[in-house]
């Protein structure tokens, strides 16, 4: 059986204290179902959040790192780094990081391999813009981003992988994908995978659908049979709003 998991992406928001807040709120939080729940606070408050999270069930994970083992690469944290403080998952290749911050699918294959060779998970992104869907390739964009930054893995490190399909154009805009857009691609992404890799491993990723989900559509996107979560931006800035997610399983 394939994990359910609902990560909530911080992105560059919520200092110290608004960490603090935030998670004292989610602690208060029943959960009704049992989906996986991870969240991904800036770098800086990891280590508090990871302490101030113990006994929640909830995991705390990383939103980035840098692909080599250490060195003159200012400004990075690392594998090790995250793993000493006891961090075990990261996401890597949000379109936000590839837009902003030129990642491609070569350092994110890079990424992949040093994570994976530090023993962490890896929630992995992808997604199509609006333009690629307008000229019907996101199928063609999607396989792509998947193939060059993972198909050079073997189908243990699978065991390993979470992907995430967000669609860039439904990413902080309040427009999702409709659940049977998200399914046709999650669908199809698992094929990908099984093509490759076989039905096994294909059945047994967690493919998280991203992009303006809400407490109002988590339900229908969840209850579609290749949809195993979320990865939620905007609506995991509140504890209330992200539980109704959570629970919408
Ligand atoms: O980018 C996302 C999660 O990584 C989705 O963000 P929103 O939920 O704000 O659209």
């Amino acid at each position: 059986m394939r994990k359910q998991i609902v990560a909530g992406n911080w992105k560059m928001n919520n200092d110290l204290a608004q960490t603090e807040t935030l998670i004292a709120s989610l602690a208060k939080q029943a959960k009704t179902t049992d989906a996986e729940v991870m969240i991904a606070p800036s770098a800086t408050n990891l280590w508090h959040a990871y302490n101030s999270t113990k006994g929640t069930g909830i995991e705390v994970v990383a939103q980035n790192m840098h692909f080599a083992e250490n060195g003159a690469y200012t400004g990075e944290v690392s594998a090790s780094m995250l793993k000493s403080i006891g961090i075990n998952t990261v996401i890597l290749g949000h379109s936000e990081r590839r837009e902003y911050f030129n990642e491609t699918d070569e350092t994110l294959a890079k990424k992949v391999d040093m994570a994976l060779s530090k023993g962490m998970r890896i929630i992995f992104c992808f997604g199509e813009e609006l333009a690629d869907r307008k000229a019907g390739k996101e199928e063609t964009v999607v396989g792509s981003q998947i193939k060059n930054a993972l198909f050079h893995l073997a189908a243990a490190d699978f065991q390993d992988i979470i992907l995430a399909y967000e669609p860039v154009w439904a990413i902080g805009t309040g427009e999702t994908a409709t659940a049977e857009q998200a399914q046709d691609m999650h669908a199809f992404i698992r094929k990908t995978l099984a093509d490759k890799y076989g039905n096994d491993i294909a059945e047994e990723v967690s493919i998280l659908y991203g992009g303006s989900v809400k407490p109002n559509n988590a339900e229908e996107i969840f209850t579609k049979p290749d949809v195993d979560g979320g990865l939620i931006g905007g609506a995991s800035l509140n504890a209330e709003d992200f539980f109704a997610i959570v629970n919408a399983f």
